[in-house]
Parts: C-alpha cells; sequence; structure tokens
C-alpha cells in the first residue's frame, strides 16, 4: 500500500523550528517504519545532513545504520545515493522499502536492460520518483554514470550521498574495495551535496583514511557505543549467567579451553553454533576434541579447497553438522560468495 506524504521539512534555524523539526522527523519514523524514538545517534545524524553538513557515522552493526539516510530521503525533496557493496544488500534493502511504500531503486548487472532503461528514464525525467537510489561503487567510477549524477545534481535533485560499508574505503580495513577509493571522485563533481559515510568499524586508522578519501569537509563524527547489555564480561570461571545470552571468559584463565567450550556447548543443548578462532589449526585441533566429545563440528578456514569448505557450509546450513569452528574466513565466505550473493 502506497502511504500519503509526510510533511518535508523546510530549512529553518529557530528553536521552536528545530522541536518542529525533530517531530516531523519522529512522525516520519513511525509512520513509515513503526519505531517509536530515534536510537543512539541516528537523529543527529539526519539532522546534520538535513541542514547540509558531512557527517561520519560508526554504529554497531545492526545499530540502525539505514535510517540515518532512509529518513533524509523522505524528509527532503529529491533523490538520496547510497553507495553499497554488496548487491544482494541493496536488493533486500530496495525491497524492503518498496513493501513499504517507499520508492526506490538499485542499478546492477544483474538487472535486466529494459528494467535498467525505466530507472535511467525515471532518473532523466525532470520529476523523478524514486527518493533512494542505491549503486555500486563501481558504477559510480564510470564516466557516463557521474555526468548523469551530475546532471540530475544541476537540477536540484540530489540531497544526499550515503557510503555505506565506507570502511571498504580503506586498506587499512578488513574488507577493502579498490573500487571505493574512487569515491572521491564524487565530492569533485558534485562538491555541495553533503556526504554521509556509515561503518561498524571502530579503528581510528580506518576512520581517519575513510574521512581524507571522501573529502569529507568538517565532518559532524558520530560514534555509538558498542557496549551491548546482553554480552557479559566474567573475571574468571563460572557458569552462562542465567538471562544473559552471551559470556566473555579470559581463555589465559583456563585450565583447559577445548575442554571448557566442549561443555559450554553441551551444556546449551542443541543449538547450531560457530566458534570463531584465529588460527587454522586451532580450528583443526578444536573440531577434533569437539567432535570426539560427541558434538558434531567441521573445521572452516582458507586452508581447505573452496569444495570442502562449501560442503561444511552446506552441513552447518542444513543442521548436519552442529557446529563450525572457523576462522573470520567463514563470516566472509558466507555474505560475500556462496549464499547471500
Ligand atoms: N530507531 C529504531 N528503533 C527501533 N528499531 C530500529 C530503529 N532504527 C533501526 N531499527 C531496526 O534495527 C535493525 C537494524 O537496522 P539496520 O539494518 O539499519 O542496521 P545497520 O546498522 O545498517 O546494520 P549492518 O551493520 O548489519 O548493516 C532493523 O531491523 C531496523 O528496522
Amino acid at each position: 500500500m502506497k502511504k500519503s506524504p509526510l510533511p518535508m521539512v523546510q530549512n529553518t534555524s529557530s528553536k521552536d523550528e528545530k522541536r518542529t523539526k525533530k517531530e516531523t522527523l519522529v512522525k516520519l519514523l513511525r509512520w513509515h517504519f513503526g519505531h517509536q524514538e530515534f536510537r543512539g545517534k541516528q537523529l543527529e545524524a539526519i539532522e546534520a545532513v538535513l541542514s547540509g553538513r558531512d557527517c561520519f557515522c560508526l554504529m554497531p552493526t545492526g545499530g540502525g545504520k539505514s535510517m540515518c539516510y532512509q529518513i533524509p530521503a523522505l524528509a527532503k525533496h529529491g533523490i538520496v545515493l547510497v553507495v553499497s557493496p554488496l548487491i544482494a544488500l541493496m536488493e533486500n534493502q530496495v525491497m524492503a522499502l518498496k513493501e513499504k511504500g517507499i520508492a526506490a531503486e538499485f542499478l546492477s548487472s544483474t538487472q535486466t536492460s529494459n528494467v535498467r532503461n525505466k530507472i535511467h528514464e525515471d532518473l532523466d525525467s525532470g520529476k523523478p520518483s524514486a527518493r533512494l537510489l542505491y549503486v555500486t561503487p563501481e558504477l559510480i567510477a564510470t564516466p557516463g554514470f557521474l555526468s548523469k549524477l551530475t546532471k540530475i545534481h544541476n537540477r536540484g535533485l540530489l540531497s544526499l550521498v550515503a557510503i555505506d560499508e565506507a570502511h571498504c574505503i580503506s586498506s587499512w580495513g578488513h574488507d577493502f574495495r579498490p573500487s571505493y577509493r574512487k569515491l572521491s571522485s564524487l565530492r569533485n563533481s558534485l562538491p555541495d551535496v553533503p556526504v554521509l559515510a556509515l561503518t561498524a568499524t571502530a579503528a581510528p586508522k580506518v576512520q581517519k583514511d575513510v574521512i581524507e578519501s571522501l573529502c569529507l569537509q568538517d565532518p559532524l563524527v558520530l560514534k555509538s557505543s558498542f557496549n551491548r547489555q546482553n554480552i557479559y564480561y566474567e573475571g574468571g570461571f563460572c557458569e552462562l549467567v542465567p538471562g544473559m545470552e552471551i559470556a566473555v571468559r579470559y581463555k589465559d584463565l583456563l585450565h583447559d579451553f577445548y575442554t571448557d567450550v566442549s561443555s559450554v556447548l553441551k551444556s546449551c543443548g542443541d543449538v547450531c553454533a560457530i566458534v570463531y578462532c584465529l588460527e587454522r589449526t586451532t580450528c583443526d585441533g578444536l573440531s577434533a576434541h569437539l567432535s570426539k566429545n560427541g558434538i558434531s563440528s567441521a573445521a572452516y578456514h582458507a586452508g581447505l579447497n573452496n569444495k570442502l569448505r562449501s560442503s561444511v557450509l552446506d552441513d552447518w546450513i542444513s543442521s548436519k553438522i552442529q557446529v563450525v569452528v572457523a576462522t573470520v574466513a567463514f563470516g566472509y565466505d558466507l555474505l560475500y560468495n556462496f549464499k547471500l550473493s
């Protein structure tokens, strides 16, 4: 169902008007997304970009980063351009927005030329219906697309550029993507469009690199707390605390961490689990220990060939095995190669 539009935010400055602005934004949040209040630094980020200021926003995974550009798309005339590293993520977000009656599109090589042409026609029209346009950094790097963006901007129709997973721009980050570095061309071509960089990667080196590479000007830097209420830090060896979902224990204080992991898993019952380790040899050793103790498990790391990795992943997803003992290669493959792309 398509909802009728709510009032746009006006560019005003007095205290009363500021309150009205906030109320309007909260109304948009409730009306379109059904959330009662903004979380963490969302409102600050939204207000910053709506006032035309660049913003660097650090929020934990699942912290609600997308709201920081989705609300501005509804609050202001024009299009919000969202740069996202994964087609699967773009597709998911666009689908979810369309279900809420919000006009959003993505452009990717996976679409038929018919679909792409329709989106381009909409963008070329003086009054595009799309409020959010999701694209990959590779598309931004093409001269044709950049000149299209410039035309949209010259018609006063580009309100914000949001760079999701902005840590991909930094070679210090864990997901470096060379095409992200070319995003600096956006600042040159669209000098007065505010840029919002969003990431969950907290390293100061990465933050500095993102801000410099994107040529953010006097950005508002926002950092949400990464403290999770459901994570409990233990001083020594003890049992999982009732009501707490996760307990953190110091490995060095444990007599035998293989045995400890094994008994924690057993106490959790018939649940599936991922145990992350820093080294491949630890994955192999711990997985063998768990299997010997009656917990069906397999190791997963970059030292195994693709076929074996894929079959471990399938076995875990289909619950044939209960536990995967993995290096970070597991999360990366899951997201980028096998199931979600
Ligand atoms: N103000 C809010 N109140 C309640 N729920 C919210 C609020 N903002 C966002 N959410 C919900 O939080 C969840 C995570 O949001 P979102 O996907 O934007 O997080 P994210 O920070 O982009 O995560 P990721 O790092 O995985 O990309 C979603 O289900 C979203 O609807």
